[in-house]
Parts: structure tokens; sequence; C-alpha cells
């Protein structure tokens, strides 16, 4: 192991990326909430700010995946669409299997420039997540229950809103609804076998409403569907905390550009489309799982230094002031200030743990692991 591999290893540096990322968290979730009368007075210029303002919090993840962990991260596509992307409104259709596939996505926006604006249909426990979820609020994320009749008139609407958006944005959807487990795989391809489907090796079967809702609410908003299939090299299994860890990960991402217009308007007829979508994007990683690499040329975007140099910002800013707080209370000799300040520290790396935990596979939901009483046709 290198010098530079075992310091990343440590857990102080670990500690004080995470103390950077949580201070500097809620200081722009404060600024976010600031900005909240300017929406009565300039609606476009609250947007704008805000944009700005999550850029610094996504942009500090996506630092510690390029720049601390190195993963490296490969695009497979036409180089025909590459000219546009970043420079149109997009919903991005994604596979939904490792814990870091937001990061990968958040990547790649940061590379086309559309990180701060990105948005995603996100259950709604997702919310309450401090500082990331709060940020999300500002950002008029969609949040759904997974509830089909509740989601149908809250999430039209909130995309509705997205109409008059002021800057390109990605739009994400993961239409599997939940992440693959061996054991919501098998529930979902009962499903599949009952609607007489074909099976799917590596996907779980797409839930279609969010689909259609989004592709009809956001037709002459979005120009395309970004059809992206993710896979990591080497069957790595790419976590969160690995990447705190320095571990460096390959990502290959194959992204084909789908325009809007393609896409059935009626309701059983998209339905209909993204179930063909899902079989060939699972033969797509069969492909993968042969060959080690997707079809199509490689035309990546190189990373920028934006996320590296809002990191160090963000870090001389505000770990100045703790070596200063930290120098006082030792010489201060008091017990119990020392005892309080290390509780304090301990809440805060609890809080950042759980936060890490919603990341996590076998922290999932329950959503699709229960059988569900099928009618066989
Ligand atoms: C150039 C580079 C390109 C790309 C770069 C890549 C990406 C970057 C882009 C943007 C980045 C932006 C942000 C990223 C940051 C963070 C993201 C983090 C996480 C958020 C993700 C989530 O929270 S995922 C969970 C929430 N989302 C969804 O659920 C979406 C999909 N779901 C739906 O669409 C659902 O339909 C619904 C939510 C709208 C409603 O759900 P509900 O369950 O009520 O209804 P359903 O209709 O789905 O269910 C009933 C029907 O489903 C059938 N059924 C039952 N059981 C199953 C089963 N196990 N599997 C499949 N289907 C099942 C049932 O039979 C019913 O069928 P019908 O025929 O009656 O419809
Ligand atoms: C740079 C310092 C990093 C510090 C760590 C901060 C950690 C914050 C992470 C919060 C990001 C939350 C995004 C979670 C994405 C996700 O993958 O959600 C799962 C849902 O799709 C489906 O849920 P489920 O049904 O449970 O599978």
């Amino acid at each position: 192991m290198g010098l530079l591999q075992l310091l990343k290893s440590q857990f102080l540096c670990q500690l004080i990326i995470c103390y950077v990322f949580l201070a500097s968290g809620l200081i722009v979730n404060l600024l976010q909430l600031c900005t909240s009368p300017l929406w009565l007075i300039n609606k476009q210029l609250a947007r704008r700010l805000n944009v700005r303002l999550a850029y610094c919090i996504s942009s500090q993840m996506v630092a510690a995946l390029e720049w601390w962990s190195g993963t490296e991260c490969t695009l497979y596509t036409d180089p025909k669409s590459y000219s546009l992307y970043g420079n149109e409104n997009a919903i991005v259709v994604l596979n939904h299997m490792f814990e870091i596939d937001f990061l990968c996505g958040w990547t790649f926006c940061e590379r086309f420039g559309v990180l701060g604006s990105s948005k995603v249909l996100a259950k709604k426990e997702l919310a309450y997540v401090p500082i990331i979820g709060w940020m999300w609020y500002f950002l008029e994320i969609v949040f759904c229950k997974r509830k089909w009749e509740e989601d149908r008139t809250t999430v039209a609407q909130s995309l509705q809103r997205l109409q008059d958006y002021p800057e390109n944005f990605w739009f994400l959807l993961y239409c599997e609804g939940t992440r693959f487990t061996p054991k919501k795989h098998q529930i979902s391809m009962q499903v599949a076998e009952s609607k007489g489907l074909p099976k799917l090796k590596y996907h779980l079967l797409p839930r279609t409403k969010g689909f259609w809702v989004t592709v009809q609410n956001l037709r002459g908003t979005a120009a395309a569907v970004y059809d992206s299939t993710l896979n990591f090299r080497n069957n790595e299994v790419p976590t969160l905390l690995g990447i705190l860890n320095g571990k460096k990960y390959h990502a290959d991402l194959y992204v084909r550009r789908i325009p809007l217009e393609l896409i059935p308007e009626d309701e059983a007829e998209c339905a209909a489309w993204l179930h063909k979508l899902y079989q060939e994007k699972d033969s797509f990683q069969e492909h993968y799982t042969e060959t080690g690499c997707f079809p199509g040329p490689i035309v990546s975007p190189a990373r920028r230094p934006w996320s590296l140099i809002n990191w160090l910002f963000w870090s001389c800013l505000l770990l100045y002031p703790l070596a200063l707080l930290l120098i006082q209370l030792i010489s201060s000799g008091s017990v119990l200030t020392i005892v309080v300040s290390a509780a304090i520290c301990y809440a805060a790396s609890a809080g950042v743990r759980w936060m890490i935990g919603q990341t996590e596979i076998n922290r999932g939901s329950n959503y699709g692991n229960k059988e569900v009483p099928l009618n066989k046709n």
C-alpha cells in the first residue's frame, strides 16, 4: 500500500471530509432558506441561485469519487449525440443495481455542466435526509410515495412546474423503482411471467407509470430520453464507504439518445415501449458480462477541476475555525466542555454514517419485496 493510499484509509482524513461536507452543507441549506423570499419576487433568479448553491453540496461527493478515490468513469456513446449532452433537457433512464449509481450519474452531470440543476424522481423518504434532502426541496426535485393513487397527481404537478426551468437539466428516472436484490428480482420476474413479458436477467421489471407520466409532462420541455446502462469492471461492488476509504473503481456507462418524439403517447403503448427498452438494456448487460465492455465507441469527457476547487474552498473556510476551536478547547482544560464537544462530534459522525446508510442496499426498503397476488392470463 502506497503512502497516499494509507493516508486515504485513515479515519481522521475521512472525518475531515465528512466534517467539511456536514458544515458546508448546513450553511448552504441555510443560504437556500434565505432565498425563499426571492421566489416571490424573481422566481427564475431564485432558481439559478439554488442551482449554484446545490452545486456546492453535490460536487463535494463528486470530488470524493473523482479526486479522492480516483474512480474512472468511461462513457460509451454515439459521437453525434455527444455534442447535445448538457445542451438540452433530457430524461435519463438508469439501471439501479449499485450503491453509488447515483454518484456516477452525478459525475457525468458534472462533466456536462448540469450537476447543479440535475433532478430525479425520488422516494419521499429521501426528502428528510439532512443536507441532500433539504437541498433537493429548493431544487424542485420530484418526490413520490410509490403509491400510484397519490403519485399520479402530485408527480404530474411537480413535473409541470419544471416546464419553465431556466437552466438545462437531466431528469433521472430509476424505472425499476428500488435497488436490485435477488429476492426483489425473483418476485418481479413472477410479475413479468404473469404479464406474459420476457424475463430479465440483470434488471427488475420496470414500473411503467412513472415513466409515462414523466414523458407526458416533459413533452416540449425535454428533447430526448438518455437510455443509460451502468456497470463496473472486474465484478466490483462499489460502495460510498469504499469511496471514502479512497478505493478506486472503474465505471462504464453506455448511453443511447432517443428523441422524445419516438416514444408513444398512449399509456399502454408507452409501457410496452419501456418493457422493450429494458429487454434491450438486459442484452447490453449480457454483452458486458461476456466481453467486459459495452457496444459502441468510447467518447469520455475528462473530469473538470471545479468540484475539487469547490472542496478546497470549503475546506479552507471551515478547517481554520475548527483548528482554533480545538486549540481553545484543549487549553481551556474544562473536562465538561471537552466531554460535551466529544459527544457533539460523535453525534455528527453517527449522523453522517446514517446518511451513508441511505445508499446501502442491505438497509434498503421492502418495496418490491412482497409477493403480490398474480392474475395469470
Ligand atoms: C450522458 C450521460 C447520461 C446519463 C448520466 C446518468 C445519470 C445522471 C442524471 C441525473 C442525476 C440526478 C440525480 C441523482 C441523485 C440522486 C438520486 C438518488 C436516488 C433517488 C432514487 C429513488 O428514490 S428510486 C425510487 C423512486 N422512484 C421510482 O419509484 C420511479 C419508478 N416507479 C414508478 O414509476 C412507479 O410507477 C410509481 C412510483 C410512479 C408508482 O408506484 P406504485 O408502486 O404505486 O405503482 P406501480 O404502477 O409501479 O405498481 C403497480 C403495478 O406494478 C406491478 N407490479 C407489482 N409488483 C411489481 C414488481 N415487483 N415489479 C414490477 N411491477 C410490479 C403491478 O402488477 C401493477 O401493474 P399494472 O400493470 O397495473 O401497472
Ligand atoms: C463527501 C462526503 C460524503 C459524506 C456522505 C454523505 C452521504 C449522503 C448520501 C445521501 C444520498 C442519498 C441518495 C440515495 C440514493 C439511493 O440509492 O436511494 C435508494 C432509492 O433509489 C431506492 O431505495 P430502496 O427502495 O431502499 O432500494
